[in-house]
C-alpha cells in the first residue's frame, strides 16, 4: 500500500448551484408582479450536493462519471474558478489547471507574452521564465507562432502552448480536464509520458476524463460522480469497472 504525503486538495460539504433560467414567460412575470414578488422566479439547479473528499500529496485520481455529473464544475472549485454555496475547498501548494483549452491566454497577446502572463498568474518570476522560456516552446512545438497572436491559433495550438506553461511552473497540484482530447495524438502521446512523469515525481494529479483506460493507467484511485453526488471512491480499476456497468444500464 503507497503512503501518501500530507492533505492537498480538501472539499468538505461542497455545494453548488445554478441558476437555470432567470426569467419565465411574460405571464408568468406578470402573475409574480401581481403577486406581490412573492416565491423565486428562476429555477436552480444543484450540480454538487454534499461533496466531501480528501486528495493526499502524491495520489492520482480520477474523476469519473456520466455528462453533466458534476465534474467539471468540482475541478473549477478546486482550481478556484468557481466559489462553493456551501461548504469548503482548501488546496494546499501551487496548483495548475488545464480546465479549459487557452482559457488564461489574453487573444491579443502574442504566444510569448503569454508565456510571460500566465508563467506570472501561475506565480513565476520573471527570471524563472526566462530560464525556461526555450523549453516551454520547444515543448509545445510552437515554433515561430511564439510571436503571432494567440487568437490566431488553432485549439491544438492553444492546448500545446497551455500544457507546457503549466508542466514548466512545477505546480504540487495538477488539475486537468478532458483537453488532452483537442491534441493530435503524437502530441497527447507526449503529454500523457509528461503526466506519467509528474505522477512519479510525487505530483499530485486531478484528472477528468471520458477515456477510462487512459485514466486507468495514469491514475490510482477512482472517484465516481452522479448527479453531483460522489457514490464511489476506491481503486480506478473497480471504479471504472461500476461506471462501465452503470453506462450499460444507462
Ligand atoms: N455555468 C453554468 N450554468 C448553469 N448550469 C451549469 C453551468 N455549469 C454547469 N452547469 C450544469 O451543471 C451540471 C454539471 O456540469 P459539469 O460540466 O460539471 O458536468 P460534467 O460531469 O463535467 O459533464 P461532462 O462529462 O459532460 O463534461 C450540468 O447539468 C450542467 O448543465
Amino acid at each position: 500500500m503507497t503512503s501518501f504525503g500530507p492533505v492537498a486538495i480538501s472539499c468538505v460539504g461542497v455545494r453548488k448551484q445554478f441558476v437555470l433560467r432567470h426569467t419565465r414567460s411574460l405571464k408568468e412575470a406578470l402573475v409574480w408582479l401581481v403577486k406581490g414578488r412573492k416565491g423565486d422566479l428562476s429555477k436552480k439547479f444543484l450540480a454538487l450536493n454534499d461533496v466531501s473528499l480528501e486528495v493526499r500529496k502524491g495520489e492520482t485520481v480520477a474523476l469519473l462519471g456520466l455528462n453533466g455529473s458534476g465534474k467539471s464544475t468540482l475541478l473549477k472549485l478546486i482550481s478556484g474558478v468557481l466559489q462553493p454555496d456551501g461548504g469548503s475547498v482548501r488546496t494546499r501548494g501551487r496548483v495548475a489547471g488545464l480546465i479549459e483549452v487557452g482559457a488564461g491566454f489574453h487573444h491579443d497577446l502574442s504566444g510569448r507574452d503569454n508565456v510571460y502572463l500566465n508563467g506570472a498568474i501561475l506565480g513565476m518570476s520573471e527570471k524563472q521564465i526566462d530560464d525556461m522560456f526555450e523549453s516551454i516552446v520547444e515543448f509545445s512545438e510552437i515554433g515561430e507562432f511564439i510571436d503571432t497572436e494567440v487568437k490566431f491559433y488553432s485549439s491544438g495550438m492553444y492546448l500545446r502552448l497551455a500544457f507546457s506553461i503549466a508542466v514548466h511552473t512545477d505546480p504540487e497540484v495538477f488539475l486537468i480536464d478532458e483537453i488532452l482530447a483537442v491534441g493530435d495524438e503524437p502530441f497527447q502521446r507526449k503529454c500523457i509520458a509528461k503526466i506519467k512523469e509528474l505522477a512519479e515525481k510525487g505530483k499530485t494529479l486531478f484528472v477528468v476524463s471520458h477515456d477510462l483506460d487512459l485514466v486507468s493507467t495514469i491514475c490510482e484511485r477512482g472517484v465516481l460522480l452522479e448527479h453531483g453526488k460522489v457514490i464511489m471512491d476506491g481503486e480506478v480499476h473497480e471504479v471504472v469497472g461500476e461506471l462501465r456497468g452503470r453506462s450499460l444500464d444507462a
